[in-house]
């Protein structure tokens, strides 16, 4: 079975992807979605990397059997919405777009009307599997610290009172819930978004942003207490060259996911 999937989005993580998908005999790049200023580009990489996708700015109603989103918190109700609408099934890597009040309900809500799923990668973080199973027996504590480079912060609200080129000692740009995390860094703050709606949510998921200058890799850590026990995990994720905000586990995770709705046993 070949499963033909629309793209949203041809940045470091729609390039990455298609990249390492391209001799996937079981999957076919149908389409890659992208705002109007994007597509001279969109049409470089495909023509390099899937050129059989067509090029455009809405999914196509006809030969998509499944999108994956990796185009940022508007392409959610741009893109996802309408297609979960029409029985289209998505996986999201925009997790954080999650923390605007009422998208996950209008989420759930369109798929249920189009009678299909819509699934959130794990992303640049591991161990989603062990927190979503512990809440089951009730968790108490769950917190999120995120620590990158100061030159991943740039472009945020990090930038708001200091200068980050010229950190010296490691500083916290962000203390507060996962949600605020998520709709103040939304380039930076997937995972915090990621953590919260597997554990304990969005509102009651603790969340540091810390810009280190003695760190190349961009550091996860999460610490969970409840009923199963308690876990501390860290993961010290290579940035992609494209784009040092975002790690290339992100890709893989996102590969993994589509991989694993054409693969006859998944894991
Ligand atoms: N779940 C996770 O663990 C992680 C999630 N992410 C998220 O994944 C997403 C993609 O990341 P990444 O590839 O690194 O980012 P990039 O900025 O490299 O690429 C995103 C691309 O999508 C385009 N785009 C913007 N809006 C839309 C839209 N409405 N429809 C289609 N395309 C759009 C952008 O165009 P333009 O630049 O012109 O706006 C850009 O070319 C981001 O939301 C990021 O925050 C990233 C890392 C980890
Ligand atoms: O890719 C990463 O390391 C994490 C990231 O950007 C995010 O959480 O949005």
């Amino acid at each position: 079975m070949t499963v033909r999937f629309a793209l949203i989005g041809c940045g470091a993580i729609g390039t990455a992807l298609l990249e390492l998908v391209q001799a996937d005999a079981d999957l076919q790049a149908a389409a890659i979605v992208v705002p109007a200023h994007g597509m001279g580009q969109a049409r470089s990489v495909a023509g390099r990397l899937a050129p059989n996708a067509r090029v455009t700015q809405s999914v196509p109603f006809l030969g998509v059997d499944l999108i994956l989103e990796a185009g940022g918190h508007s392409a959610i109700e741009q893109h996802v919405l309408p297609a979960l609408q029409r029985g289209v099934p998505a996986i999201v890597a925009s997790v954080g777009a999650l923390s605007a009040h009422g998208l996950p309900e209008q989420l759930e809500a369109a798929a249920r009307d189009g009678g299909t799923q819509v699934q959130l990668i794990a992303g640049a973080i591991g161990a989603i599997d062990a927190l979503a199973a512990a809440r089951i027996g009730g968790l108490e504590t769950v917190r999120y610290t995120g620590r990158k480079p100061p030159l991943a912060w740039s472009g945020t609200p990090a930038e708001q009172g200091r200068e980050l080129e010229t950190l010296t000692a490691e500083t916290v740009i962000f203390e507060g819930s996962a949600r605020e995390a998520a709709h103040l860094y939304p380039k930076n703050a997937n995972v915090a978004a990621t953590v919260s709606l597997a554990g304990l949510g969005l509102d009651r998921t603790a969340v540091r942003l810390i810009a280190d200058p003695a760190v190349t890799e961009n550091v996860h850590q999460v610490e969970a207490t409840g009923a199963f026990g308690r876990f501390e995990l860290t993961m010290r994720n290579q940035p992609l060259s494209a784009n040092p905000k975002t790690s290339a586990l992100t890709v893989y995770s996102a590969v993994r996911a589509l991989r694993g709705r054409a693969a006859p046993l998944v894991i």
